[in-house]
């Protein structure tokens, strides 16, 4: 099994390039079956999910191209295929085929993960949209056969309970086609979702809004692609390796990134105490003096992002007294602290939150990714901690992070992709 060596305890230093958005991206292919015309998507990440997607436009006829950053779709000889199983099984942002299905074809037959890695993730809100447009939606055990009446989709005034990433985006893709107006009340405000309109409205869709929580979308017929639409830089990812540098650095530059993205976490690692020069499109991270704990909580955008909770935890346990981190989006995403245990981290879940005291002697061992963010943490653990860490599960984080071996690499970490046994 492909599992991820690391010698950790060097300090690291140079400059790293962030990728694409993989937010942005796996709602970005899907959406490219709604284009008459081939589609161009540039800054496109090298991540396994994008790998996974372009099969599955492949088992709808639909060519794509992925050489250097650019990746090329091709949907004009795209077929009505019902997908309930394959590799649309393969992560969770499959969800979007149903939106795009729907406002191409009329008609989808998704099949959708099964098992909760970060807790539970119910699609409600999403069927909840699609049924406010006229749909019909059926779940057979998992897989979803959604179907626009004969006359279409019509458009429909949908507030949200909560707001659903997931649920803006794909009741977007469905309503672009839709006859008349829709309005999405409590849309959630994430930039990945500004991207996804900002790439639609180009191809002639009418989208008001993107990044309010209220969304306004006047259906057109079709839809046309005519530019290259450039990825939003990955937040998360940059979050990562703001995380890391603040913990292993002795001064990184990293580069493409919106500061503006950040902005709550960049203003709680101040809070922690680490030192950054930030600038137009890059930020320069000092070697980091001392360290506080401090109380962190996730929330929907503009707050901080529950994706950089796990990643910024061994930077918490490198800061002296106690940090809290408090996840209201997915209490249950604690799969990293058992792991961290292991490790020799002083971390505990309790009372609703999980709770870091300061641990400066962590040391090598063999732990799991369970999920993408658990993992993000643990590689920066295994890069602070002395001696051999051996990650299983890789897989879970080279879905989501692009080219990560060599940009660690790049800043001098001792890092590879091994086949050991399990
Ligand atoms: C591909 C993608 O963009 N993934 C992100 C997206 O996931 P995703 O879009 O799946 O997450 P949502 O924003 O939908 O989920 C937010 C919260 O709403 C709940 N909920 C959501 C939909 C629904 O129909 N019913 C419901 O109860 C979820 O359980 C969760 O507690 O946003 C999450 C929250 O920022 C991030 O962690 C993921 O990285
Ligand atoms: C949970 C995540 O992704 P996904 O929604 O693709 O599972 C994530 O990126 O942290």
């Amino acid at each position: 099994m492909e599992k991820m060596l690391i010698h950790g305890g060097k300090k690291l230093t140079g400059e790293v390039v962030i990728g694409g958005a993989k937010n942005s991206t796996v709602a970005l292919i899907p959406a490219a079956i709604l284009s008459r015309t081939p589609v161009t998507l540039d800054s496109v990440p090298h991540i396994q999910d994008v790998y996974n997607l372009m099969a599955i436009l492949g088992e709808m006829n639909v060519d794509s191209d992925f050489t250097g950053n650019i990746l090329k779709i091709d949907p004009t000889q795209i077929k009505k295929v019902d997908l309930p199983s394959g590799k649309i099984k393969s992560m969770r942002a499959s969800y979007y085929f149903m939106g795009a299905m729907l406002g191409r074809f009329g008609h989808a037959v998704i099949g959708l993960p099964g098992g909760d890695d970060i807790g539970p993730r119910p699609i409600d809100q999403h069927v909840k949209g699609f049924e406010a447009l006229g749909a019909t939606v059926v779940d057979h055990n998992g897989i979803f056969e959604i179907n626009a009446p004969k006359e279409g989709l019509h458009g429909a005034r949908i507030h949200l309970d909560m707001a659903s990433v997931g649920a803006t985006n794909n009741i977007i893709l469905a309503a672009v086609t839709a006859s008349g107006q829709t309005v999405i009340e409590n849309a959630a405000r994430e930039p990945e979702i500004i991207d996804l309109a900002t790439f639609l409205n180009n191809m002639g869709a009418v989208i008001r809004g993107a990044g309010t929580d209220t969304l306004l979308i006047t259906g057109v017929p079709e839809l046309r692609a005519h530019n290259v639409h450039t990825i939003i830089p990955d937040r998360i990812e940059a979050g990562t390796y703001l995380s890391l540098a603040a913990t292993m650095g002795e001064g990184i530059l990293i580069k493409n990134i919106i500061a503006e993205h950040l902005d709550s976490f960049l203003a709680k690692l101040e809070e922690v105490g680490v030192m950054m020069d930030v600038n137009e499109d890059s930020i320069f991270v000092y070697p980091s003096g001392e360290l506080r704990g401090v109380t962190l909580q996730t929330d929907t955008y503009p707050g901080i992002a529950t994706d950089l909770q796990q990643p910024v935890t061994p930077l918490l346990l490198a800061a002296e007294g106690e940090s809290h981190v408090i996840d209201v989006i997915y209490p249950k995403r604690t799969r990293h602290v058992d792991e961290l245990i292991k490790m020799g981290a002083n971390i505990s879940v309790g009372d609703g939150q999980i709770n870091i005291a300061h641990s400066d002697n962590l040391h090598g061992a063999n732990v799991v990714a369970e999920e993408i963010r658990g993992g993000a943490c643990l590689m920066v653990a295994g890069l602070m901690a002395n001696g051999e860490t051996v990650i299983s599960k890789v897989d879970n984080i080279l879905r989501g992070y692009d080219r990560v071996v060599m940009k660690l690499r790049s800043l001098g970490a001792d890092v590879e992709i091994v086949d050991l046994p399990d």
